[in-house]
């Protein structure tokens, strides 16, 4: 007998009402809590114990900028953070890499909801619940289309990707966030400039909002991305940088965690999917709160309706070709992205269908056998290995199969083994068994995927 389909509103309002405690009962598959993803922070742990004498006050520890960010790698959808933030595109209607495993998670109550937003601009950030996602939030943002080059417009967007995410990280009050490396995929944005926009960005805004959030986490996927974050992370929140209090704007109301956000007056009300006091879901306003607007982007192809097109053409053609499923070194995607130049053909548009439908171009394996889900710090401890490790399996980028391993960091292996703590620049990583695989493959089998979700309970 079909499941009955649940209503996304009743169920929203049904998740948000409940404690974690309560929504951990109601997780389909693994998840790493926060607290088990350690600060970039190079505490030693031994100066804690060995600093408080018996009975002594524990001394004031200053606040330290790394205290507020993590370097997470693994799969996003398995993060038990306020939010998971998800590199979208302008239809918000799903489709591959992050956005497809971020709706296979989540279940087609997701995308249900997303309907209501009538997509989103780039650049621009919306929010929905997470449904079935360890996140309560997921922030949905649509990050510049590089196609090969990066203009002032593109780092500029890419930028206001993460302004806005923020921005309704403080609008509802959620005090934790994980990001993908948005752009970076399909979207072509250059790896390294990614980095720099997303560190900087995110460091700005946590030393104006100290006291609006606890983490902010940056989890990569491919081994290019983690040890370009891995390299940066100390350049912009060293371990001995105070938050500076000065630039803290004056902090949001005070909001109890695990309760659901509070109601927001019409005027605040902008970019998010609260529902109003009758509970009709409010016309959705284009921006929120320190929304930066690009005024005008130099490259009016980014700003056309073809370039729309154009995405979702690319977006289609690449996922056709299994790009969605796996992660090409950068080499490969320039030339494809070259490739594409030619082939785009504007005006024909995204085919855009529920995330949760099998598509013949796309397989999705959140299959048990993923790589190693590693937290990153300094002194991290490993994060608890959960019962079954489900998520999308990243692919190693095979530009780097060839090079040396990062020295002392724990060779990816497809088997499941337990999280790998990575320590920070200045330690060694201890590894884990099992070789390094020669690739890893990003894809996600549906019918896993529907194992993860499983058979919801009716209410
Ligand atoms: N990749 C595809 O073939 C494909 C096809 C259709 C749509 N999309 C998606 O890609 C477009 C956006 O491009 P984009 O470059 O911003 O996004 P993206 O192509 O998803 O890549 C963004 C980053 O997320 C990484 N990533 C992939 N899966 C996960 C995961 N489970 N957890 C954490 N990180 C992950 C990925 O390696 C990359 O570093 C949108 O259209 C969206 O629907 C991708």
């Amino acid at each position: 007998m079909s499941k009955k389909k649940k209503d996304w509103k009743v169920e929203k309002a049904r998740l948000l009402d409940l404690s974690l405690e309560e929504r951990r009962k109601d997780y389909r598959g693994n998840h790493v809590p926060l607290e088990k993803i350690p600060t970039w922070t190079r505490h030693d742990k031994s100066k804690g114990k060995e600093g408080k004498e018996e009975g002594e006050e524990p001394k004031a520890v200053p606040v330290l900028l790394s205290d507020k960010v993590s370097l997470y790698k693994g799969d996003i959808t398995i993060l038990e953070v306020d939010a998971i933030v998800n590199a979208a595109n302008s239809t918000l209607l799903g489709g591959g890499g992050v956005d497809g495993c971020i709706h296979k998670a989540a279940g087609p109550c997701l995308y249900d909801e997303c309907h209501t937003l009538n997509g989103c601009e780039t650049g621009r950030a919306k929010i929905t619940c997470g449904y079935d996602l360890p996140a309560k939030y997921v922030i949905h943002t649509v990050g510049p289309v590089a196609r090969g080059h990066v203009g002032k417009a593109q780092k500029e967007l890419l930028s206001q990707c993460y302004q806005n995410s923020l921005a309704l990280v403080k609008e509802h009050g959620l005090r934790s966030v994980a990001f993908p490396c948005i752009s970076t995929g399909i979207y072509g944005f250059p790896n390294e400039p990614a980095a720099e926009i997303a560190l900087e960005t995110a460091k700005t805004w946590i030393k104006k909002n100290v006291n609006e959030v606890d983490r902010v986490v940056f989890c990569v996927f491919l081994d290019t991305d983690f040890k370009i974050y891995k390299e940066k992370m100390s350049r912009f929140f060293p371990q001995d940088e105070d938050v500076d209090e000065e630039g803290a704007e004056a902090p949001a109301e005070e909001v109890k965690k695990d309760t659901p956000p509070s109601k927001k007056s019409k005027s605040q009300k902008r970019g998010s999917d609260d529902d109003d006091e009758d509970g009709e879901e409010e016309e959705q306003e284009e921006r929120a709160p320190g929304d930066v607007a690009m005024e005008s982007q130099t490259d009016p192809f980014l700003s056309s309706p073809q370039a729309e097109a154009a995405v979702s053409v690319e977006d289609t053609e690449m996922a056709s070709q299994g790009y969605g499923d796996e992660a090409m070194s950068q080499e490969e995607s320039e030339d494809k992205k070259d490739a594409a130049e030619g082939e785009t053909v504007p005006g024909k548009t995204m085919k855009s269908e529920p995330a949760g439908a099998a598509r013949e171009d796309e397989e999705m394996d959140c299959s048990e056998d993923v790589a190693e889900e590693r937290a990153i710090g300094p002194s991290a401890s490993e994060p608890e290995a959960s019962p079954r490790q489900t998520s999308c399996a990243p692919k190693s980028d095979p530009a780097d199969a060839g090079r040396d391993a990062v020295k002392g960091e724990a060779p990816q292996s497809a088997e499941v083994t337990p999280p790998t703590a990575i320590t920070g620049p200045a330690e060694e990583t201890r590894t884990q068994g099992g070789d390094s695989a020669e690739s890893e493959v990003i894809h996600c089998d549906l019918n896993q995927s529907k194992d993860r979700t499983g058979d919801l309970e009716e209410p």
